[in-house]
């Protein structure tokens, strides 16, 4: 699973070690706060919470503490001092909950008392829309580094980090499976922004000026969620099952014409979306982004983490 060398570089934790570095963190989430937290088809449990995310958010919090007292030290040296967020990304296959990571992660830092503003994005709004993709003959690399506008992505971190007002951030939707016209997520100077996607560690394509431009040069922290690719495959077909029975019977769904096909002839669809884009994508692009991360969150059947590797 992991290579001997990659292993050296991490600070190992199985389940029971990882949960007790909980450290009395009390369990700040009611079953009904969870709920608001589900995903499509999801079944994360208050258990996954306490042994997994709590700890997660009472490391982060550290973190993020350190940094804003070394903030006020130089703000104390320098006579002034200015709030600059801390910066979260969480990379990953598609499939392996890099979303549902992101939210619990943000509905626990909220209530820190340290850092009340917690924002999250993702970055599959900063893919090009659909007509833009087919215009360079791309549609079938959807999720690839040549489908993102990283030049707009890269502006939008220097605009949040830099303290602006009101940054705003692009917003895709799985269900017309194309960028909103004219929709906007807000981002107004939090505490800390939480950027979530596949290509958050990634080195991006040169720009047209011959410059390679890096998300994870801004990034503070940075986690991947890991899980064996049998499992992602059956997480993706899951998922697009669960999608067909919702979203995909909407009329708006690009998806629409696949709303009446029978479970299996879905299962073969879903399997054939699955190895021809996004498991090429893994193998290609995403996989050897791994061992950049400060922190893999290794999980196993049922998304229940197995294994924690933190960076020494
Ligand atoms: N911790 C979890 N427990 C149970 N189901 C989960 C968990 N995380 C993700 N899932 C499910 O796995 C699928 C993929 O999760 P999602 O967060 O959408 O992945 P990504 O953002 O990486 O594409 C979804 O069906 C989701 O409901
Ligand atoms: C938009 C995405 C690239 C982003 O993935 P995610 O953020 O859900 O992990 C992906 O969901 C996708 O649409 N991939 C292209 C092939 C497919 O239809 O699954």
């Amino acid at each position: 699973m992991f290579e001997e060398q990659q292993l050296r570089s991490y600070l190992t934790f199985d389940r029971p070690s990882w949960s007790r570095l909980r450290n009395s963190v009390p369990l700040t989430l009611t079953e009904g706060e969870l709920q608001g937290l589900r995903g499509i088809n999801e079944a994360i449990s208050l258990e996954e919470v306490r042994d997994t995310y709590l700890p997660l958010s009472r490391l982060v919090n550290l973190y993020v503490k350190s940094r804003q007292d070394r903030r006020k030290v130089t703000g104390e040296f320098l006579g002034h001092s200015h709030k600059i967020p801390f910066f979260i990304g969480i990379a990953g296959s598609v499939a392996v909950g890099k979303s549902t990571t992101a939210r619990i992660l943000q509905a626990l830092l909220d209530r820190w008392s340290e850092h009340p503003k917690v924002a999250l994005v993702t970055t599959d709004g900063f893919l090009y829309p659909n007509a833009e993709l087919k215009k360079r003959d791309i549609m079938h690399r959807k999720g690839f580094p040549e489908s993102y506008d990283v030049r707009t992505l890269i502006k939008f971190m220097a605009d949040v980090k830099a303290g602006q007002r009101q940054v705003k951030a692009p917003v895709y939707s799985h269900v017309t499976y194309d960028i909103m016209p004219n929709q906007h997520r807000v981002v107004d100077q939090p505490d800390i922004l939480i950027l979530e996607g596949l290509n958050v560690l990634q080195a991006n394509p040169t720009d047209d000026a011959g410059v390679r431009r890096f998300v994870s040069d801004y990034l503070d922290f940075s986690i991947y969620v890991d899980a064996e690719i049998e499992q992602l495959e059956q997480w993706y077909i899951q998922r697009f099952l669960t999608f067909r029975k919702g979203a995909f019977s909407d009329p708006n769904s690009y998806f629409n014409h696949y709303a009446n096909l029978n479970d299996e002839e879905a299962v073969r669809v879903a399997r054939e979306i699955w190895r021809s884009i996004n498991l090429v994508n893994l193998k290609d692009n995403i996989l050897h982004t791994r061992n950049k991360a400060d922190l893999i969150l290794h999980k196993g059947a049922s998304h229940r983490m197995e294994q924690v590797l933190l960076r020494h």
